[in-house]
C-alpha cells in the first residue's frame, strides 16, 4: 500500500498562501503544524511540504539525508551570490566543506578570539562616543562587527576598507529573496530600479572579492584551499558566500540579543554581574569563554527565538515517506526552525524570553532546537559564531548600558537570514556601578 499524501489546505487556498507567503512567511510556516507532523502547502503548480515534527525533521536532515539537495531559493542564492559551501551540493560542496575545515577547529579558535575581542573593544568605542545622546541603529554596527571579525579572524584580509560591504551584501540578497517568493517572475535582469541596483550592487562585491584576492590575504591557507584547481569566477563565489554565511548571522543574533537585553534590565544585570566577575578588566579569551555561562544561555535562548536561518529548505531526490506520508520526488520539502523553536508541544511558554530554560541541569527538547541545523550541513562556524556572540555581549554589558527606545518592539523580517526590519535604535548609557 502506498502513504497517502501528508494532509494540507485545499488547492483552492492558493491565493491566500501565495499572499502569505509574500508578506508573513514566519506565520504561514507556524501555522502549517495544525495539519500535523508534516503538511503539505500547494500553493499553484507548486507543492512544498513542511516538516514540523522533530522524527520528521531528523528523517530529512540526517536519517535520509542522502535523499535530499539544498532547496527553495537555492539556485537564486548561487545566481547572486556565488557556488559556495552554503549554495552547493554534491561533490562541489563536500571538496569545499573538506577545504573549509582546518579554520574551524577548537585550536584556530583560540587564535580568532583575540580578533573578536579587539574588534569588541573597537565596537565598545565607537559606542561609547555615543553616551547619553539620541537613538544609534546597533544592527550596522553589528554588521559592521561581524564583517571585521570574518575578514581578520578567517580569511586573513582587512574589510574596514569597505565600509559598504554591508549593505551591499543586503541588496544582493533582497534580491534573491525577492525572486524565490515570486518564484522566479522577478528576475534580476528586468529594467526595474530594484535590479539596477542588484546589478550595481553584484558588481561593486565582485570587484571587492577581486581585491582581496589581489590583495593574498594571510589566511590560514584557506583562501589558497578554495582556490585549488578552480578559476578565479569560482574562487569569488566561494569567498562571497563564506563572506555571507559568516556575518550576517552572527550580526543577526547580536542584534536580536541586544534587542532582548534592552527590554529586559534585570537579564541585562545579571550578563554585567557575570562578565565583571569572569572577565574582570580583560578583553576576553577562551578560558573566559567556558565560564560565561549565563551569557551562553542568552545566546541560546536569542536563537531559540531569533533563529538568524529561520529555514533549511530541502528537495527529495527519490521518492520518500516522512511521518508515514508520501513525499514524490522533486518535493521541495521545508524545516523551520523559527516555527519548531516557539512549539508549545517543545518549548513551555514558547514566546517568553527566558534564559534560565539553558541553565545547566535543565533538561530541554534537544531534537527540536536547531539553530545551527542538523546532519551534515551543521553550520561549520557555529563555535565561532557562537564565541563572537557571548563574547561581544559580554563586553557591551560590562562596558556600557544600552537601553531600548520606548515604542513598538522590531519586526522580524525572514530574508536569507532573520532580519531585524528597519534596523533597531537603542540609547547608549554608562552602566550602574
Ligand atoms: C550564530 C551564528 C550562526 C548561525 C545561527 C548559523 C546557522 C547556520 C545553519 C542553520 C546552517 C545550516 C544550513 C542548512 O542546513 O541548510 C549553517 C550553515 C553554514 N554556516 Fe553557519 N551559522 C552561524 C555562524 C556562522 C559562521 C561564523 C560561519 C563562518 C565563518 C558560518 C558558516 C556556515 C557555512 C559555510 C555553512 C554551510 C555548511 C554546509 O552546507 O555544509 N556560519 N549555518
Amino acid at each position: 500500500m502506498t502513504a497517502p499524501p501528508a494532509p494540507g489546505p485545499s488547492l483552492l487556498a492558493t491565493p491566500v498562501l501565495l499572499r502569505e507567503l509574500f508578506v508573513d512567511r514566519l506565520g504561514l510556516l507556524t501555522r502549517a503544524r495544525r495539519h500535523g507532523d508534516v503538511a503539505r502547502l500547494r500553493i499553484g503548480p507548486k507543492t512544498m511540504v513542511v516538516a514540523n515534527h522533530p522524527d520528521a525533521v531528523a528523517h530529512v536532515l540526517v536519517g535520509n539525508a542522502g535523499n535530499y539537495t539544498k532547496g527553495i531559493g537555492l539556485a537564486q542564492a548561487r545566481r547572486v551570490l556565488g557556488d559556495g559551501v552554503l549554495t552547493s551540493d554534491g561533490p562541489g560542496w563536500r571538496d569545499q566543506r573538506k577545504a573549509v575545515g582546518p579554520t574551524f577547529t577548537p585550536a584556530r579558535l583560540a587564535e580568532q578570539l583575540p580578533v573578536v575581542a579587539e574588534e569588541a573593544g573597537a565596537l565598545v568605542d565607537r559606542l561609547a562616543a555615543r553616551i547619553d545622546e539620541g537613538p544609534t541603529d546597533v544592527t550596522a554596527e553589528m554588521t559592521t562587527l561581524t564583517l571585521g571579525v570574518l575578514g581578520r579572524a578567517v580569511l586573513g584580509a582587512d574589510l574596514s576598507p569597505y565600509p559598504d560591504l554591508g549593505e551591499i551584501f543586503e541588496t544582493v540578497q533582497d534580491q534573491a529573496m525577492l525572486e524565490a517568493v515570486t518564484l522566479g517572475a522577478a528576475a534580476s535582469w528586468r529594467p526595474t530600479p530594484g535590479g539596477v541596483r542588484f546589478r550595481a550592487a553584484r558588481r561593486r562585491l565582485a570587484a571587492v572579492v577581486d581585491d582581496l584576492l589581489d590583495g593574498r590575504p594571510a589566511s590560514d591557507g584557506l583562501v589558497d584551499r578554495l582556490g585549488e584547481g578552480v578559476d578565479r569566477a569560482t574562487v569569488r563565489g566561494r569567498i562571497t558566500t563564506l563572506l555571507l554565511a559568516g556575518h550576517e548571522t552572527t550580526a543577526s543574533t547580536l542584534s536580536w540579543a541586544l534587542h532582548r537585553l534592552s527590554r529586559h534590565p534585570e537579564i541585562r544585570r545579571r550578563v554585567r554581574t557575570e562578565a565583571r566577575e569572569v572577565l574582570g578588566d580583560r578583553p576576553g579569551d577562551v578560558d573566559d569563554l567556558r565560564r560565561l555561562t549565563y551569557t551562553g544561555q542568552v545566546v541560546s535562548e536569542t536563537v531559540r527565538l531569533h533563529p538568524p536561518v529561520w529555514l533549511l529548505p530541502r528537495v527529495a531526490v527519490d521518492d520518500d515517506v516522512v511521518a508515514g506520508y508520501r513525499v514524490p520526488a522533486g518535493t521541495d520539502v521545508v524545516v523551520c526552525p523559527y516555527a519548531i523553536h516557539r512549539d508549545p508541544a517543545w518549548w513551555p511558554e514558547p514566546e517568553v524570553f527566558d534564559p534560565d530554560r539553558f541553565a545547566p541541569g535543565r533538561s530541554w527538547s534537544r531534537d527540536a532546537y536547531l539553530p545551527f541545523g542538523a546532519g551534515r550541513h551543521f553550520c561549520v562556524g557555529s563555535n565561532l559564531g557562537t564565541a563572537e556572540a557571548v563574547l561581544v555581549l559580554a563586553r557591551l554589558c560590562r562596558d556600557l548600558d544600552l537601553r531600548a527606545v520606548p515604542g513598538r518592539g522590531p519586526a522580524p523580517e525572514p530574508m536569507l537570514s532573520l532580519r531585524v526590519r528597519g534596523g533597531l535604535p537603542l540609547t547608549v548609557h554608562k552602566p550602574e556601578e
